[in-house]
């Protein structure tokens, strides 16, 4: 089943009330207003009786949560109506590395190939006041009710449906407490509640447990690899690649229409060259990192600076809005292209060019971003990596025609409208 795992951060009142007072500083500043999403990409996802290989020289720790799934497709529904948008239920477990800061996007927290293994589905009426169990090798560690949730699934379901459409399959974790079980090599963890079918996994150093293609290519995208627009951003360049993920829902292809929402101050472009993994990548060094590389393509990285909040930042309703990121379905081969650190990247807005930079100045490399993930999960054939944009954002407007151009690869063409256009066209 081609799902999407999309899970919540910080839903837990515990996490709220532990964190609350770095909350109300730097970064944070405030704490966050709206969910702070993540998604749980396919090499995370595994089955009921799977081992999962643990990361070496660092803990990880079991996450025990209910999963809510989707039945039907949703798109901008009330809380009132979910009901009828839910197939059922079941248990996941959000394993993750400790989280010493919610800043940034966790993804080498959260996203190591099997952190996200998963029940069978049931239906169930109410999970309202639903305990949570975790036991570890037999020995109850944990236990929680999703009444201590601050946003039951209903809730969370209108949230992410008002700006990314959720499809048949689609998953959310509800969150997880505070505290978290570590997970040791030889450990068998089980996550149980009333009504629902028992996951259990057992867990292993051995490295050479294999992953399993599920679900669709993940998109990865890079903030701030382009030193000139981590300045025009007030950003220092990152020492470490910013990644992000972005959902499918968000891609659109050329000639198609971008959403600009309503009421909103700044909505900016983002011409990005996106490479496209060919061949299973695990700790891929970066001198051979071009032979796991199938080619190239563009994409426009659209982002709503209103929607910004520092938690996981770019929140996913910054950059995995639906209609956000038009992306080219032509790939360029591999060989076409003969030094892709050597391309120039246009953006033109009716017709004018508005931005242009050369991927010479990415902070870090294609070669180096390959050997960064495939180091602490597994890429797989059609996951895309988003490599950042130059220096030239500028505000677009319903109506503006706004074409991005990489060099040798291809370019995309899309237009901009506003959420009324788009509601009536949808009628
Ligand atoms: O300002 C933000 O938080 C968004 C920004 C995203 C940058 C990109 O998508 C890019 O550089 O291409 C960031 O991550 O800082
Ligand atoms: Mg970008």
């Amino acid at each position: 089943m081609k799902k999407s795992v999309f899970a919540v951060a910080l839903n837990h009142r515990s996490q709220t009330e532990h964190w609350n007072e770095a909350f109300h500083q730097s970064p944070y500043k405030t704490p966050p207003k709206t969910p702070v999403w993540f998604i749980k990409p396919r090499n995370t996802h595994r089955k009921m009786g799977d081992v999962i290989s643990l990361p070496e020289q660092q803990q990880t720790f079991s996450g025990g949560t209910l999963a809510v799934v989707m039945g039907k497709v949703a798109r901008k529904i009330r809380a009132a109506d979910a009901e009828q948008y839910i197939a059922g239920y079941a248990l996941a477990n959000e394993l993750s590395l400790a989280e010493e800061s919610f800043y940034r996007p966790a993804i080498k927290a959260k996203c190591r190939d099997g952190f996200c293994p998963m029940g069978e589905m049931a239906g169930l009426k109410d999970v309202s006041a639903l305990d949570i169990v975790t036991e570890v090798n037999g020995v109850v560690k944990q236990s929680w009710s999703t009444s201590e949730l601050h946003r039951n699934a209903a809730e969370l379901i209108a949230a992410l449906s008002d700006f990314a459409t959720l499809q048949a399959g689609d998953v959310i974790l509800l969150g997880t407490p505070q505290q978290r079980i570590p997970v040791n090599a030889g450990d068998s963890v089980t996550i149980k509640a009333q009504g629902l079918p028992t996951l259990t996994n057992s867990f292993s150093d051995e490295t050479n447990v294999k992953t399993q293609p599920d679900g669709h290519p993940t998109l990865f995208a890079l903030g701030l690899n382009y030193a000139d627009h981590a300045t025009e951003l007030d950003f220092n360049a990152p020492e470490e690649p910013l990644v992000f993920i972005k959902a499918p829902n968000t891609v659109t292809g050329d000639n198609c229409v971008s959403v600009r929402p309503d009421n909103l101050e700044y909505m900016h472009y983002e011409a990005e060259l996106v490479v496209v993994i060919g061949k299973t990548a695990r700790n891929v060094k970066r001198a051979e990192a071009f032979d796991y590389v199938a080619g190239y393509t563009v994409c426009n990285d659209y982002a709503v600076r209103d929607y910004l909040e520092n938690y996981y930042r770019p929140n996913l309703r910054v950059k995995s809005r639906d209609t956000l990121t038009p992306l080219l379905a032509k790939i360029t081969p591999r060989e076409a292209i003969p030094d892709v650190q050597n391309l120039q990247l246009k953006t033109f807005v009716n017709g004018e060019l508005t931005q242009s930079g050369s991927t010479r100045d990415m902070v870090f490399s294609v070669a180096f971003l390959i050997e960064y993930l495939s180091e602490f999960m597994t890429l797989q054939p059609g996951d895309m990596i988003a490599t950042g944009t130059p220096k030239g954002l500028a505000d677009v407007k319903p109506g503006d025609e706004v074409v991005v151009e990489v060099e040798g690869v291809g370019r995309l063409t899309n237009r901009i409208v506003s959420e009324k256009q788009f509601e009536e066209n949808l009628k």
